[in-house]
């Protein structure tokens, strides 16, 4: 158990009848930047609670460096930023970073706290006078006010302008350069797309994807495949069938036809096999101009892969339903 950093095993939280985490299975290992990612509701902050002991699971366990979450706490092993919670009010900011400092079991220099999280220049400022974004970076500060091996943040960049933003990840990255484990949950996909080494996709409390962002891109599997047709290239019948044809092409999963310019319509289509695809537009006569073929981005392979999983859930509960009919009406 010496390499992990935090192991979920077989856990469920439910509130009232929400199942909130649905038998998540997951271990963290030492050095990771892991991205989670979710539709709103899929669990997200309540996995992160559960991690750092602030809830109980109703089932399974969950262990921070092989011990319970509260010892890894205790140990100051643990930094979090949570969405939760408001500062001190009437202290600078230089004051509160200097407490949590001080009341870390293993706290670091002030200066130094200061200086990482990239707000020497509020250190004088008071808290409750900061804008939200400055406000996130000091409460970033407090996650990394003691030497922590794993930094838990939930949407940490919420409220932060672009340039504050990238100095944010700029100052997160040193943390994982400095070989501490980063867990962060996001709703900027391309944050996770740079940032992270590993992502998670939760969704309705499960874990329906798991892995570097190329991998959950080509998981996916899907690319997308864009080009002109313009009506001086068709047979004259061409209308309606070839519309049929580009929809019955090997791999396509969506189509999309626009006709902005008169006699040109554009054509896009998201297929799990692109050669073939290409292929069969050749085959069936037709001259695609322009013709561009694209992997998508980690937002759209993020859609692909929730939407499949709603609609598996959608075709799950329809034979629940119609096995539940059929047994009333046996
Ligand atoms: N304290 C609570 N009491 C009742 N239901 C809750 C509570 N906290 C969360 N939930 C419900 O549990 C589910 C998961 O919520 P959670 O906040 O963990 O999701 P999330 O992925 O972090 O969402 P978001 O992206 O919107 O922050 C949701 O359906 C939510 O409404």
């Amino acid at each position: 158990m010496g390499t992990e950093v935090a192991a979920f095993r077989g856990v469920g939280k439910s509130y009232g009848r929400v199942r909130a985490v649905d038998g998540l299975d997951l271990v963290l290992r030492p050095g990771e930047t892991v991205a989670l990612l979710g539709p709103n509701g899929a669990g997200k902050s309540t996995s992160l609670d559960l991690l750092l002991g602030l809830r109980e699971p109703d089932q399974g366990s969950v262990s921070l460096f092989g011990g319970s979450p509260r010892e890894a706490i205790a140990a100051g092993r643990v930094g979090a930023m949570l969405q939760s919670g408001g500062l001190m009010a009437d202290v600078k900011v230089r004051e509160l970073v200097k407490l949590a400092c001080d009341v870390h079991p293993r706290g670091r220099s002030v200066t130094g706290v200061l200086t990482d999280a990239g707000i020497t220049e509020l250190a004088d400022r008071r808290v409750d006078k900061l804008s939200g974004g400055q406000e996130q970076r000091v409460r970033f500060a407090l996650a990394i006010a003691g030497a922590n091996d794993l930094i838990v943040l939930d949407e940490p960049t919420t409220g932060m302008d672009v340039s504050v933003r990238q100095a944010f990840w700029a100052s997160m990255r040193a943390q994982a350069d400095a070989g501490r484990t980063v867990l962060f949950a996001t709703h900027y996909l391309e944050e996770a797309d740079s940032i992270a080494d590993r992502v998670l996709v939760l969704h309705r409390g499960r874990l329906i994807a798991d892995g570097s962002s190329a991998e959950i891109k080509a998981r996916a599997g899907a690319r997308r495949v864009a080009f002109e047709l313009h009506d001086v290239d068709l047979p004259p019948a061409a209308g309606p069938i070839e519309e049929h044809v580009l929809r019955t092409l090997p791999g396509v999963q969506s189509l999309d036809v626009t006709a902005r310019v008169p006699g040109v319509r554009t054509v896009r289509i998201r297929t799990a096999d692109a050669d073939a695809s290409v292929a069969g537009l050749y085959r069936a006569g037709l001259y695609p101009r322009g013709l561009e073929v694209t992997a998508l981005g980690l937002e759209q392979a993020f859609l692909a892969i929730t939407g499949e999983q709603d609609h598996q859930d959608a075709e799950h509960q329809d034979t629940e339903h119609q096995d539940a009919v059929k047994e009333t009406v046996r």
